[in-house]
Order: structure tokens, then C-alpha cells, then sequence
């Protein structure tokens, strides 16, 4: 990447809390009009990186820079920042509250334009407190846009927001990198992140441990395409490997067509089963393989992942005892 391009730029950023490291020597550079996502386990350092790139926390060592200065001094105009807890005064309408972000800008857009691209058309009038949850939060993504800002880094700006709003919210971050708005976000929604990111960065205790495009993710940690059987049995005579898992056998290998042979097999054989899922490799699979021990490790049920999150994952993720990684 052209270093000129480069508009938010940590270098072996390091933060700890008391003897916990909580980010580890984390460089990343993220060019003009991209979309970084930041995904990982909690507690993996998402906040801390998004605090030290934003300047509200003070790493111990390295550097960050936003727009070729350190966050300290950027230009407040060509940022909007959502942080993770965020609280706006709680007695303010949806429109006043917006009114009041805009205010504090030279230059800021109609509070019912944003209310409309985060879906509260209708709320202006409802007080921040008397909004849900999730309403509130669409307009906590609000006040980060209130000010056209060039840079927005906004940490889990999805959490508690319905899956349309995740849409919308999603469409919001692919109209505002059309525009050339480049956009940091953390997330824990794995489609979200495979959906709107150019690019992913897995944070594990502290580290950086992947940094590509998903597609790039996908193809080197995610595993193939697969086939879930759902049975007791174990399948015979099948020409493909298979593992067993917990529900089921994951059948290995197949692309679609062979979908046809494999149930062909099944029923020649008298082999009983309650379902077949077939599985494509996705983001959520990358993420079981570099940090899905983590939970195991937290819970001491290491090798007892659920079947949805880990058994159907890469080839040896997370299943029968074995190290996701
Ligand atoms: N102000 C603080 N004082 C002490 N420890 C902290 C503080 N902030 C964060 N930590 C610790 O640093 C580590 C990283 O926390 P951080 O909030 O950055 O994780 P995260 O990846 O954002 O997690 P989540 O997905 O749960 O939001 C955790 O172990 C956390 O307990």
C-alpha cells in the first residue's frame, strides 16, 4: 500500500492493564475508502485498539495516526467516533440530540437526513430514554455521521440492532465507502463483517493473528465445502472422507454435484438420518479455526464446541478433542 493513502495507521501499538497485555504490538494501516473490520473473541483487545487509534486511551508504546497526525490532534470535523459504551443525554429527543452532535461541528447535516439513513424517521420526537434498545443505538450510529466526517470508527455499532437494521446499517457503510469515507468498525457478526469489510483483522489476546480481505481469509482457514449428515451411524462406503462429530458425520470433499452420490450411498446402505446440511466455507469457519479454543479454553470444555459453531467448520476445527488451531 502507498503509505500517502494510508488514513488510520497503528504501528506495534501496545496497551496494557496492569500485567495484562491487553493489545500486543498491533501495526495496521487502513487505506482511503476502505472498510477495516475488527473481529475477535471478547476481551480480545477490539476496544482497546479502537481507544488508542481514537486517542481516548494512551497506548504504552507505538503509535497511532488518523489522517497523517495522531488522534490527539485530527481535525474533529473529519471524524466520527462511536465508542462501545456510549451514553448521549438521555432526556433529548431523537431529533434534538442529533441537533445537539451537529452543533458542535462547523459544518454538519440535517438531523432528519441522518434519522432517515438510520431508519428513525419516525422517532425524531421520542426521547434517547423512551427509544428500544436498538433504536438507540441506530442513533448512536447517527450522531457518528452527523458530521460527514471522512473517517468513521465506530466499535460494535451493530450490537442490539434487529437484523434489518443491521441491513441498513450495512448499506450505510457501503454508501459511505462509495463516497470514499473510509469506515473502522468491530463487530461479532461474522456475515456482517465477511459482508461489508474489504478487509478483516482477528484480534486474539492482543494480537493480530489474520489481516486480509475475506475472501483471501476464507481461502486459506475456513477448510472446503461440506456435507453435514445428521446421524448416529457411521457412513460406510462412502467415497469421500468423513469425521464424526457431535449430531452427525461431516462428509468432506464434495462439491454439489456430488450431493446426489453421497444420499444415493446413504439410502443403498439403509444408513438412517434426520437431515443433510450442506455447508460453504464463510468467515465464521475462520474465525472457529484461529480463535474458537478460546472459548473452550474460558469454559474447560475444550473439544465440546457446539455443532453448529465448530463441527461444521474446517476440517479438524474444534471437534473430537482436537486444537482449533
Ligand atoms: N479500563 C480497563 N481497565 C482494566 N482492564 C481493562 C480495561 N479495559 C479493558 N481491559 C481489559 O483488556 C482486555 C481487552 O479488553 P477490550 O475491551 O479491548 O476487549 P474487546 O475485544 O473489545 O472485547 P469485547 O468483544 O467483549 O468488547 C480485557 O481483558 C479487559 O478486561
Amino acid at each position: 500500500m502507498d503509505a500517502g493513502d494510508a488514513v488510520v495507521v497503528a504501528e506495534d501499538l501496545r496497551k496494557a492493564y496492569g500485567d495484562h497485555l491487553a493489545v500486543d504490538g498491533v501495526s495496521l494501516s487502513i487505506r482511503s475508502g476502505e472498510v477495516f473490520a475488527l473481529i475477535g473473541p471478547n476481551g480480545a483487545g477490539k476496544t482497546t485498539l479502537i481507544r488508542a487509534l481514537t486517542g481516548t486511551t494512551r497506548p504504552d508504546s507505538g503509535s497511532a495516526t488518523i489522517l497523517g497526525t495522531g488522534p490527539e490532534a485530527v481535525d474533529r470535523d473529519r471524524i466520527g467516533v462511536l465508542p462501545q459504551s456510549f451514553s448521549p443525554p438521555e432526556r433529548l429527543t431523537a431529533r434534538e440530540l442529533l441537533a445537539y452532535y451537529a452543533g458542535l461541528y462547523d459544518d454538519a447535516r440535517e438531523p432528519d437526513t441522518v434519522l432517515r439513513e438510520v431508519g428513525l424517521a419516525d422517532a425524531g420526537n421520542t426521547r434517547y430514554e423512551n427509544l428500544s434498545g436498538g433504536q438507540q443505538r441506530r442513533l448512536c450510529v447517527g450522531t457518528a455521521l452527523v458530521n460527514d466526517p471522512d473517517v468513521v470508527i465506530m466499535d460494535e455499532p451493530t450490537t442490539g440492532i434487529d437484523p434489518a437494521g443491521r441491513r441498513t446499517v450495512r448499506g450505510l457503510v457501503d454508501s459511505l465507502a462509495a463516497g470514499g469515507t473510509t469506515v473502522l468498525v468491530s463487530t461479532h457478526d461474522m456475515a456482517e463483517a465477511e459482508g461489508m469489510a474489504d478487509r478483516v483483522g482477528l484480534l486474539a489476546d492482543g494480537d493480530l493473528v489474520a489481516c486480509d480481505p475475506p475472501e483471501t481469509l476464507i481461502a486459506e482457514y475456513a477448510g472446503e465445502s461440506r456435507l453435514v449428515v445428521e446421524t448416529d451411524a457411521t457412513l460406510e462406503g462412502v467415497d469421500y472422507p468423513t469425521r464424526t462429530v457431535a449430531g452427525g458425520v461431516v462428509v468432506e470433499g464434495v462439491d454439489p454435484t456430488g450431493i446426489g452420490g453421497v444420499v444415493a450411498a446413504l439410502e443403498e446402505r439403509g444408513i438412517e438420518y434426520t437431515g443433510i446440511a450442506w455447508s460453504e466455507p464463510d468467515l465464521e469457519d475462520v474465525y472457529m479455526e484461529l480463535a474458537g479454543e478460546v472459548e473452550g479454553v474460558r469454559t474447560g470444555r475444550s473439544g465440546e464446541v457446539g455443532f453448529d459453531e465448530a463441527d461444521v467448520g474446517p476440517a479438524g476445527a474444534g471437534t473430537g478433542g482436537e486444537s482449533a488451531r
